[in-house]
């Protein structure tokens, strides 16, 4: 379902933000199955890499630098798809480290664009209604990049291990002050000083900025918490200084408690989420099940829903 052109109606633009191995894929696959292919697109910024893997081994920096990147293409073909237009986007295979036959996006009624450097610029950072960005502590994403890097793409863990040595710098400079300009931060990671069985799913600790209007959360957290430690809404500052909500979701959750909070989220989003698929959230890898992943993307669907309302009225 194609946003009707010449209607005013413009699709709901959703950033996500991060470090290679951050979880973007893992959260974005959740909302398009929730949501259906039909009624979402889905598009990864990486694909403006300017050189292939090949070509890049001869540059003086990696492919998070900005120049490794057509950024001025992304923040063209990212005002396009917010506007309801569709784009021919390049495309990157990650498989192989090969530029391919570009496609033609066509954006539908939410748009999700994930990657390395949607926030980089002020243009691009314009285009979007909701914007998050992934913050896992560096020792589990490293962890990820070279699991998922040795099995997907070809390295060896040492070559994954100096490929990070190598991208620290660009990655301070570049991804990490994207971090700023997200309405949402999303850190997936353990409790400290813990000892949970080793399948316990990560927490997720979600900064919620005043940058958006988000849900009334902290009766639904008392109610299902009752208590209990497991979920908290708490006042923390901010990088900045200022005040901010931080809503604490652990991975010891039971699963009454979170399936109080599911519910109240579920309710929240009212009759649109009539036609919803609820059991693809919370996924990750082959077969992992994640409660604290399944909120944060309901809280994600509530925003998109929002400002989808909000659109309509
Ligand atoms: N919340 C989570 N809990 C457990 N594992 C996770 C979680 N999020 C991501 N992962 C794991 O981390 C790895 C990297 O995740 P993912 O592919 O989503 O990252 P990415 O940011 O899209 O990476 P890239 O941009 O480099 O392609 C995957 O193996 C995934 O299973
Ligand atoms: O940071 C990344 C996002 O996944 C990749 O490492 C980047 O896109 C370049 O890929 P590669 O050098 O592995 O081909």
């Amino acid at each position: 379902m194609l946003r009707a052109r010449g209607t005013g109606r413009r699709p709901v633009m959703l950033a996500i933000a991060g470090d290679s191995a951050a979880g973007k894929t893992t959260l974005t696959r959740g909302l398009v199955q929730c949501l259906g292919a039909d009624r979402m697109t889905a598009v990864c910024v990486d694909d403006y890499h300017r050189y292939d893997r090949a070509e890049r081994k001869g540059k003086p920096f990696t492919a998070l630098h900005p120049d490794c990147n057509h950024i001025d293409i992304m923040e063209q073909h990212l005002q396009l798809l917010s506007m309801g237009e569709p784009i021919l986007k390049p495309v990157y295979d990650h498989a192989t480290g090969e530029l391919v036959r570009p496609e033609l996006v066509e954006p539908r009624d939410f748009v999700i664009v994930e990657g390395l450097l949607p926030l980089h610029t002020r243009l691009a950072r314009a285009c979007f209604d909701i914007t998050v960005y992934l913050d896992p502590p560096e020792i589990l994403r490293h962890a990820w990049k070279i699991r998922r890097d040795c099995e997907k793409r070809g390295y060896t863990p040492d070559q994954v291990r100096a490929e990070l040595a190598r991208r620290e710098a660009e990655s301070a400079a570049y991804i990490r002050p994207q971090r700023r300009s997200a309405d949402i931060v999303v850190r997936f990671a353990p409790v400290a000083g813990r000892t949970d069985p080793p399948d316990t799913p990560l927490s997720a600790e979600l900064l919620l900025r005043p940058t958006i209007d988000h849900p009334e959360l902290g009766p639904v957290i008392e109610q299902a918490a009752s208590g209990g430690t497991a979920m908290h809404l708490r006042l923390h500052r901010d990088t900045d200084g200022r005040p901010v909500d931080a809503l604490h979701v652990h991975g010891y959750v039971s699963p009454d408690e979170s399936q109080v909070v599911k519910k109240a989220l579920w309710e929240r989003l009212g009759a649109r989420a009539g036609h919803l698929e609820q059991d693809v959230l919370g996924r990750f890898g082959e077969a992992g099940t994640s409660d604290p992943l399944a909120i944060t993307q309901l809280l994600l669907l509530y925003h998109l829903l929002d400002a989808d309302q909000r659109q309509a009225a």
